[in-house]
C-alpha cells in the first residue's frame, strides 16, 4: 500500500505546477477575486491522521457542499417526509437549471441542483426565524469538524443575495407549486448564508467523517446518522454531487463527492479516509478541474474506488 502521506504530498506539488487551471467562478461578484493560483488538500484517514498539502489550512466558500450538511440536517428533523419536495435523482442539468421544474410541478430532481437545496432549507427553517435555521446550520458545521472558528463570509453571502436572481426565479416558481412553506426572502437569505460558509480543507475533511465510517466519527465514537442514512447520502453524492459532470466524475474518481463553485469537493473513501481538496479554478461544468484531476490520482493511487483498484 503507498504511504498516503507521500501520495498527498505528491499531488499537491504536481497540481501546483499544472497551468490547466479552469476559470474561477465570476456570477458571483466576490468569487471572481479568488486567487485561481490556488490549491489545497486534506485527507484523514480512519484512524484521525491527516494528511495534507499545498493550501489546506487556506478557508474557501464551501458554497454547495453545505447542501450535503443541510440534507444531513433536514433528514434528521423530516426523516421520509423530505422526499415529498424532492427527488434523488440525477438531473443530467446545470446546477442552477430551471426546465425541470416545469414538468416536474416544481418538485426538483435532486438535494443537490440549487433547488433542491432551496427546498431543502426550507424545511430546515420551517417555523423558525432565518437567524435560527442559520445559526443551527453553522453549529451544526462547527461541532461535524469540532472546530468553534468556523464562520459565515458575510461578503460573499452579501455578493450573492445581491446578484442571486437565477436562484430566486428557482425559487419563486417552487412557491407558486407550494413546495416551500416560508416566505421566500428568508429561505433565500439562509440559502446564500449557508453557501457562505467558510472553511479549510482540513476542516471539510474533518465534518466529513462521519460519511466515510457509517454515520459515526471515529475519534469521537459519536453517531451523527445511523448507517444506513450514510450510505444513502454517499448514494446520493455519487450521483447527483457534480451535477450533469456526475457521470463524469464517477467514472473518473469512482467516490461519492460534492462540489461547490467555490472550487471545493468533499470525497469520500467509505471505510477509509474523508477527503477535501480545493482548487478555485472551474471546468464547463461548473466543478472544480484540478480538485477532480487530484482526487483522480488519489483514488487511483490509493486504490480507493469503490469500483474496484
Ligand atoms: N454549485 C454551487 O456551488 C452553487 C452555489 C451557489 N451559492 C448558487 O446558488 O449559485
Amino acid at each position: 500500500m503507498p504511504d498516503l502521506q507521500t501520495v498527498v504530498r505528491e499531488i499537491a506539488q504536481e497540481m501546483r505546477e499544472r497551468t490547466d487551471r479552469g476559470e474561477v467562478a465570476s456570477y458571483i461578484p466576490e468569487l471572481a477575486r479568488v486567487d485561481p493560483s490556488a490549491f489545497g488538500i486534506a485527507v484523514i484517514d480512519a484512524d484521525g491522521e491527516v494528511a495534507a498539502g499545498g493550501d489546506s489550512d487556506t478557508p474557501f466558500s464551501i458554497q454547495s457542499i453545505s447542501k450535503v450538511f443541510t440534507l444531513t440536517l433536514a433528514l434528521g428533523k423530516a426523516g421520509d417526509r423530505l422526499w415529498r419536495r424532492v427527488g434523488r435523482e440525477p438531473s443530467g442539468s446545470p446546477f442552477n437549471s430551471i426546465v425541470q421544474l416545469e414538468n416536474e410541478r416544481g418538485v426538483p430532481r435532486n438535494p443537490f441542483i440549487n433547488a433542491g437545496a432551496i427546498a431543502v432549507t426550507d424545511l430546515i427553517l420551517s417555523g423558525h426565524q432565518p437567524r435560527e435555521a442559520l445559526g443551527e446550520i453553522l453549529r451544526f458545521m462547527q461541532f461535524l469538524a469540532d472546530d468553534s472558528t468556523i464562520t459565515i463570509d458575510k461578503a460573499v453571502a452579501a455578493s450573492e443575495q445581491r446578484t442571486g436572481f437565477r436562484n430566486a426565479a428557482l425559487a419563486n416558481y417552487m412557491k407558486s407549486f407550494g413546495i416551500l412553506d416560508n416566505p421566500v426572502a428568508y429561505t433565500l437569505g439562509v440559502y446564500f448564508h449557508h453557501c457562505a460558509i467558510a472553511m479549510s480543507c482540513r476542516q471539510l475533511a474533518m465534518a466529513g467523517r462521519f460519511l466515510a465510517y457509517s454515520g459515526r466519527n471515529p475519534s469521537t465514537g459519536l453517531t451523527v446518522v445511523p448507517p444506513e442514512r450514510a450510505r444513502r447520502i454517499n448514494a446520493i453524492m455519487l450521483t447527483c454531487g457534480h451535477y450533469d459532470g456526475s457521470g463524469e466524475f464517477a467514472y473518473r474518481v469512482g467516490l461519492p463527492g460534492k462540489s461547490g463553485v467555490g472550487g471545493g469537493i468533499l470525497a469520500v473513501a467509505p471505510g477509509k479516509a474523508s477527503i477535501a481538496v480545493w482548487a478555485p479554478g472551474l471546468d464547463a461544468s461548473g466543478n472544480s478541474h484540478l480538485g477532480r484531476i487530484a482526487l483522480e490520482m488519489l483514488a487511483k493511487r490509493m486504490g480507493w474506488s469503490i469500483f474496484g483498484s
